[in-house]
């Protein structure tokens, strides 16, 4: 193995494998840290974890085992990826992980750039951008667990943070991956701009060599070429099959997916209140989705004002983990019955339902979108989609893709 990832969700894992993937490299997708020794032709290695919004220590001690597992396998150079909206909560816990990574690895510079500018993320004067927002007016701010506030990611991180945070801007980067080197030559944590994939790939080939990194799937887009592998898109072998849409993440794109699956689709919204009181279960509706013939959606989605309701009821963590805890069952439940292909939405849901699942590994297959491939768990396909990716068409779009090979 010459890359190790370690992702802070399953999405954000999908999401790097797919860049690593179309970049030529053999790639597999671990749910967690695996016991057993990965092949050793593999390419890239990436360990999804759920630690995004774990407690601190835990996350700290998870992505320290996920990364001792990928130096046992090889790995040259060791990714952070974290979500390309630097989702964290004040505590952390890119910063935390980050700075025990970096004394495991004796990393001294570390390049931390979020940017990935086919969905609209870009880094400039050390903000972070979703479009021609900046991040705290993007609707990240309302998010359910992880309320990004502030835009500018020196502060972000240096509140998270044990290390000094610097930041290279865009100029520096347009003079080359040996300047650009050169500017990250202290021991510190350096958030870089990148607008474009050419930024990207200027900072691939200034990472060259270096032991580790931190971003989104955008910061894998140069180093590839670093290790001489050459593009080659993934293949797919067609799943035909009962399928259903999971979605229980609340950003604006998923609700916009959800509003246009709505009007072709049989659906079913499920809430925390209801489940807890027992009048939603997971029986009822797996009985509900089997008796469908078009793929039903089985939503919890709502806008932020409902979600507030709901956590100031509830709590946000009891919330959270009663809508995750129904999709897990749910997503089980069905795949036994007999389901094939699974389009899930949100990242924490993703990694619900592939933790219910039990599967130990995924295969990166395709794009469904920027950011989105399917992945196949032995007979099942399924597509693991960040709250903001993919278009309006998203969930119809990919459990046709799943039916086609490529
Ligand atoms: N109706 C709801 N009320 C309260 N919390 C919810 C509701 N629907 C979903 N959630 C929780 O919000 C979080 C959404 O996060 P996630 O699945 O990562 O989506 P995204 O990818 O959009 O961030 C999950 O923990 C989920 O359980
Ligand atoms: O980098 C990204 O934006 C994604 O890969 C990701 O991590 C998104 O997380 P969720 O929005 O929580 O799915």
């Amino acid at each position: 193995m010459k890359i190790g990832v370690i992702a802070d969700d399953f999405t954000g894992a999908s999401d790097i494998a797919l860049t690593l993937a179309e970049a030529g490299m053999s790639v597999a997708q671990f749910i967690g840290v695996p016991s057993d020794d990965s092949d050793p032709d593999l390419g890239a290695g990436v360990v999804a974890l759920k630690s995004r919004t774990a407690p601190v220590a835990d996350a700290i001690a998870t992505s320290l085992a996920a990364c001792e597992w990928l130096l046992r396998q090889g790995a040259e150079q060791i990714v952070l990826k974290v979500c390309s909206t630097f989702d964290s909560t004040p505590q952390g816990n890119i910063g935390p992980v980050l700075d025990a990574l970096a004394d495991r690895l004796q990393a001294r510079g570390v390049p931390v750039c979020p940017a990935f500018p086919e969905n609209g993320r870009s880094v400039y004067q050390g903000h972070l951008f979703v479009q021609d927002r900046l991040l705290n007016e993007s609707g990240m701010e309302d998010h359910p667990l992880t309320p990004m506030t502030d835009p500018d990611l020196r502060r972000v991180l240096a509140a998270q943070s044990a290390r000094a945070v610097q930041h290279v801007p865009r100029a520096t980067v347009m003079r080359g991956p040996s300047v650009l080197a050169e500017a990250m030559g202290e021991d510190a944590h350096y958030i870089v701009d990148a607008i474009t994939d050419d930024d990207l790939l200027e900072i691939g080939a200034a990472a060259r060599g270096m032991p580790l990194l931190c971003g989104g799937s955008g910061i894998a887009l140069g180093l590839p070429v670093n290790f001489n592998v050459t593009s080659r898109p993934p293949t797919w072998e067609p799943v035909t099959g009962p399928g259903v849409v999971l979605s229980g993440s609340c950003s604006r794109a998923t609700r916009a997916q959800v509003e246009h699956y709505l009007a072709i689709a049989p659906h079913r919204q499920i809430d925390v209140r209801t489940v807890l009181d027992g009048s939603t279960t997971v029986d009822d509706v797996t009985a509900w989705v089997l008796s469908q013939d078009t793929a039903p959606l089985v939503y919890s989605s709502a806008d932020p004002d409902v979600v507030r309701a709901a956590q100031a009821e509830f709590g946000t963590e009891r919330a959270a983990a009663t809508i995750e805890s129904f999709f897990s069952s749910l997503a089980t439940e069905l795949v036994t019955r007999g389901l094939t292909r699974l389009v899930v939405a949100g990242g924490e849901t993703s990694g619900a339902v592939v933790t219910g699942l039990k599967a130990e590994a995924l295969t990166i297959g395709p794009r469904a979108a920027a950011g989105v491939p399917l992945v196949r768990a032995g007979k099942t396909a399924l597509a693991l989609k960040s709250g903001n990716f993919g278009g309006e068409t998203f969930f119809a779009d990919t459990l046709s893709l799943m039916e086609q090979s490529a």
